[in-house]
């Protein structure tokens, strides 16, 4: 045979086994593999959920025998979410919630339409794996007692107390009945009390409810929100964070700005001291963005979330009188999810120091300031749980899905505990690393992104390189994606996201679109985490004045300067905040984006401040309505000419549906083309599997409708 035939035989096989791989690659197999969360430990213990294709089941491990166990038996996705887990101080008990709370209409989430409705309830199982879980009662945010016979739980803003053994005998009670909505609660020390944070509108109190006597004391009542109340070790005193009552009109506003202070309070007296308050308005996301804002340490020291240095870190300060906090690990670089060793002697920490768009693990001396970097490399590396000598902890990479890892604090090596293999459908040989990329926007800030390139090899948009077949001629540059991540306070990464099932399926599509054949670029845009506490509140952004779109064209402008783009065929896709970006880009610019994927986006900001609470959560008052309202995609709509596809749950409680069901009504009747994807009964985080198939599914076959990359010779996609 003529040897240009045997290279030209050559190319075809190799082009055919990239269409294998090409082929194996689906969406079903990219989202197929475990995904592993809500890690936690006592003792010798570990425990966690694990989500595999929806089917939720709680597993174990004790260390340092890495001895793994299943404790759940569930083999249907049920679309109910479990959350919650905690360990009895023993180690004999999981308590963990199942189900989510009730929405305005009074319902839990019901996506299976169930005619027999749905519940939020706590659960408990034995850590022996030998049993079925009991059920506790209707409620959320189970604790512990100290000697893990008795579980508190939130129900309805009240508090409730259940006895634990085989059989949850008596039943549950009401503790008490107090005004207010009652959170933030712990038992004391000797299990005798149970420290609360009252919620009452422009104001909270802490208080101290005596199991004995039936009686409730407060602490330093005052007109402000006192919150996140945690005891001393002996039981006699208690910290909590103070930040100021409500003013009439006053509005929250989730981007943070407001200042707090740390408090002392003494159980037997009620009377309270400052210890601390911040510089500035830098209280607000570093209070509800940690699990753990404020801990009391057996070495008496108050660890507490800042970023009033610019960054997200974690100070100390000592409880006896007003003094100045130490930063515990000084440097350009944020603190997220902690674990305190059981002495209190060192903080274990996950951070990007050092590596702005990945996590890795730390530990700090608390006594020393001193830290040492645990694990290092491509990997996502996030809340550490220290049980005894071994520190297990979630991790991911580029290539796989958050599981479970452990390292002895004697031995460096890392070991990877769960899954012990990935699933022969996920197509982790296929897969893309991403790039870490920057560029500049038009007022010079520096966005960081996550390029992802279709395999080498495939030829461009996916058909076999032109002149092996007479009558192709394969397009020089591809169509490109541009990703917009929701929150906005979130940070796409160098890998498999760590932040629940919503992000993670996130990253697998991106993997999978570049499979297809797509440059997809994830943009970090200004308002997200991880470059500092001025990147996340930078200014004017959202409903604002929507400064952030000023990213969305500086990342278009970058793909279009890529060898490898087709400046002319971009499209947007993004959920909830990027939902709203996806929005802004086809209303603002349709010459610019050809086509755009909107999951449940955020259309109207005028609307939405006062859709689920006043303001909007997002401080959307009447003099910000008409700015509000320009921010949004809503105040372009007769520039909006590109199709979009829309795609809502229509029991979202995050991001109404209503959004979605004006702004379709509205381009309809400019005959923008749009289709629509409608999830009955689905909430906001899809909990169905089989939705997030449905979604991507109709994502994928509307993209290769209006930004074709043929997937095999000659066929072009139905919609
Ligand atoms: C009040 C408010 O807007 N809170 C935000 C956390 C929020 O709900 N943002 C949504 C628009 C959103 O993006 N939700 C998900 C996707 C998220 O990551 O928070």
């Amino acid at each position: 045979m003529h040897p240009t035939c045997y290279l030209t035989l050559l190319l075809w096989l190799t082009f055919d086994s990239l269409v294998a791989q090409h082929q194996l690659f689906t969406i079903d197999g990219v989202l197929s593999a475990p995904y592993s969360s809500n890690l936690t430990g006592v003792g010798d213990r570990v425990v966690w959920l694990v989500t595999e294709r929806g089917v939720r089941n709680i597993w174990t491990a004790t260390f340092p025998d890495a001895k793994l166990r299943q404790l759940t038996q569930q083999r249907t996705d049920d679309g109910q979410d479990l959350n919650d887990l905690t360990l009895s101080p023993d180690g004999r008990w999981v308590a963990y919630v199942r189900g989510t709370g009730k929405n305005k209409e009074g319902v839990s989430p019901n996506p299976t339409s169930s005619p027999t409705s749905a519940e939020q309830a706590v659960y408990v199982v034995s850590t022996t794996g030998t049993a079925e879980p009991i059920r506790v009662g209707v409620g959320s945010h189970p604790v512990w007692s100290p000697e893990g016979k008795r579980l508190v739980y939130g129900n309805g803003g009240q508090l409730y107390l259940a006895t634990i053994s085989d059989k949850i005998h008596p039943a549950p009670t009401r503790l008490f009945t107090a005004r207010g909505s009652q959170a933030d609660y712990s038992f004391s020390p000797d299990g005798r009390r149970i420290l609360f944070a009252s919620y009452r509108g422009y104001h909270s109190l802490i208080g101290i409810y005596l199991l004995d006597n039936q009686q409730i004391n407060w602490l330093a009542a005052g007109v402000d929100r006192d919150q996140f109340p945690v005891w001393s070790p002996d039981g006699r005193q208690v910290a909590f964070e103070r930040v100021p009552g409500s003013r009439h009109g006053e509005l929250e506003n989730i981007q943070g700005g407001r200042p707090f202070a740390i408090w002392v309070a003494d159980v037997a007296t009620g009377q309270g001291r400052e210890i601390w308050h911040s510089p500035g308005d830098d209280g607000g996301f570093a209070q509800y963005y940690p699990t753990a804002p404020l801990r009391w340490t057996r070495q008496n020291q108050l660890l507490f979330f800042s970023e009033h240095d610019g960054w997200m870190h974690v100070y100390k300060v000592a409880p006896t009188r007003a003094n100045t906090p130490v930063d515990l690990m000084p440097g350009a670089f944020e603190v997220e999810e902690t674990c305190l060793s059981a002495d209190g002697r060192y903080l274990y920490y996950a951070s990007n120091e050092a590596d702005t768009d990945r996590r890795h693990l730390w530990r700090v001396n608390v006594e020393t300031a001193h830290r040492e970097q645990l694990t290092s490399g491509k990997g996502i590396d996030t809340d550490p749980v220290v049980v005894g000598q071994t520190l297990v902890y979630r991790d991911a990479a580029w290539n796989e899905p958050t599981g479970i890892a452990w390292r002895s604090m004697t031995n460096p090596k890392t070991t990877a505990l769960f899954p012990a293999k990935w699933p022969n459908t996920f197509p982790k040989a296929a897969l893309t690393e991403p790039q870490a990329i920057t560029f500049a926007a038009a007022d010079g800030l520096v966005v960081h992104g996550q390029l992802f390139l279709p395999p080498a090899g495939l030829p461009p948009a996916g058909l076999p390189p032109a002149g092996l077949l007479p009558t192709t001629t394969a397009p020089k540059q591809r169509p490109a994606l541009l990703f917009f991540h929701g929150g906005p306070m979130r940070q796409m990464l160098l890998g498999w996201h760590y932040r629940g099932i919503y992000y993670a399926n996130a990253y697998a599509m991106n993997q999978y679109l570049a499979q297809q054949g797509y440059v997809v670029l994830a943009v970090n845009y200004r308002a997200g985490i991880g470059y500092g506490r001025a990147f996340r509140r930078a200014d004017k952004q959202g409903p604002r004045g929507a400064s952030e779109y000023q990213d969305v064209l500086a990342a278009a402008t970058f793909l279009q300067n890529h060898p490898a783009v087709d400046p002319k065929r971009l499209g947007l896709w993004g959920g909830s905040y990027g939902g709203y970006l996806t929005a802004l880009g086809l209303a603002r610019n349709s010459d610019l984006f050809a086509c755009g994927v909107d999951l449940h986006g955020v259309h109207d900001w005028s609307w939405r401040g006062n859709m689920f609470s006043p303001g909007g959560d997002w401080g959307i008052g009447e003099a910000e309505t008409k700015e509000a309202l320009a921010s949004s995609p809503n105040a372009d709509l007769s520039r909006w000419r590109s199709p979009c596809l829309f795609i809502h749950g229509d029991d979202d409680r995050n991001v109404a549906f209503a959004e979605t069901v004006d702004l379709v009504q509205k381009l309809r009747s400019q005959h923008v083309p749009t289709d629509v994807l409608i999830l009955p009964d689905e909430v906001h985080g899809f909990l169905l599997h089989k939705s997030w198939l449905a979604v991507y599914g109709a994502m994928d076959r509307f993209l290769q409708y209006y930004l074709p990359v043929p997937r095999s010779l000659g066929t072009t996609p139905k919609k």
